[in-house]
């Protein structure tokens, strides 16, 4: 059944829902996981997306989110503010404030923002800023405005969290290298699988891990990544082969700086919508042995997100 959006709005034409009843996992995934990219969509007649926006979704709630985890096997969440909510925060707050402490938050801020508002974002569970540079999805901002922010966000004690396509960081280079805190990349900066994991634009982005310890990468979004699938749907153990090289490699040379998350409701999807539990499937086909696992799923996010609770 096609899923409400609620108030004045309209989904985008082709809109794919996120998939219903999803699967049990088969990967037990280890006790006190984190899922750490999501997002929450209104409810809209509550949380009215912004004007500015290039997409209209279908609700999710922070209830369907904190149900899924609680299927998944997950312990916590890190939602990540998309961008059909602009720089109003109001869904997210509401969200984190309402999960008990098991989530924490990635906010979108302009330079307009106060200190007083900095301040109650960090008291809501807020921990990093997102800068997304995919142009289908935002309108530019200039680069000295996002510095500014960087460096008022890094006196909290934030992080910056990056989303851009591989083609383009060449030219986004020196800007991610001046970055003053810890810079985490979503998706692995969106490689073209289709090249291949030895390719010159992947070899680029492992370089800029490499040479900068600051940086850490979500090896998460297979779905996104795949050219040829198979699709996470019907039971399919061995979802996205196409990517695997990719995630592996990443998890195998940087196993302390890595993340994992479910993307769900996984905005803007044109072709099918995952399985979830099929997507934690996934996991042990990047991670595979149960020390990266306990790294990727476990450690990596509690100390970035939940830094007074990690293990030393
Ligand atoms: O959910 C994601 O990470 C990816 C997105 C959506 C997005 O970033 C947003 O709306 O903020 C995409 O590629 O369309």
């Amino acid at each position: 059944m096609s899923k409400p959006t609620t108030g004045p709005f309209e989904k985008t034409a082709g809109w794919l829902d996120w998939y219903e009843g999803p699967s049990t996992p088969r990967f037990k995934l280890p006790a006190g996981s984190v899922d750490a990219h999501c997002h929450v969509f209104g409810p809209c007649a509550e949380f009215p997306y912004a004007p500015e926006r290039k997409y209209t979704p279908c609700d999710a709630s922070k209830a369907q989110l904190f149900a899924l985890r609680d299927h998944l096997g997950f312990a916590r969440n890190v939602i990540v503010q998309a961008t059909c909510h602009g720089a109003d925060n109001r869904a997210l707050v509401d969200a984190l404030q309402s999960s008990q402490g098991k989530a924490r938050g990635v906010a979108t801020v302009k330079r307009s923002v106060t200190d007083e508002e900095l301040q109650a974002l960090h008291a809501a569970g807020v921990r990093g800023v997102r800068f997304n540079f995919v142009k289908r999805l935002v309108d530019f901002t200039p680069k000295d405005e996002l510095l500014e922010i960087a460096g008022r966000i890094a006196k909290l004690g934030w992080h910056v969290v990056i989303y851009f396509e591989a083609v383009d960081l060449p030219e986004l280079w020196d800007f991610f290298t001046a970055l003053p805190t810890t810079v985490v990349v979503d998706h692995m900066g969106r490689p073209d699988v289709s090249k291949g994991v030895d390719s010159d634009e992947f070899a680029l982005f492992l370089k800029f891990m490499r040479e900068h310890k600051n940086v850490w990468s979500k090896v998460s979004c297979p779905e996104r990544l795949s050219a040829t699938g198979p699709k996470a749907l019907d039971g399919e153990q061995n979802a996205y082969r196409d990517v695997v090289p990719f995630a592996r490699r990443v998890v195998e040379e940087f196993p302390d700086r890595v993340l994992w998350g479910t993307d769900w409701p996984h905005p803007n999807l044109k072709d099918h919508m995952p399985d979830d539990g099929l997507l934690v499937d996934f996991i042990p086909h990047i991670a595979p042995t149960p020390q990266m696992q306990q790294q990727l799923l476990v450690d990596n996010p509690m100390r970035l997100y939940w830094p007074e609770e990690a293990r030393a």
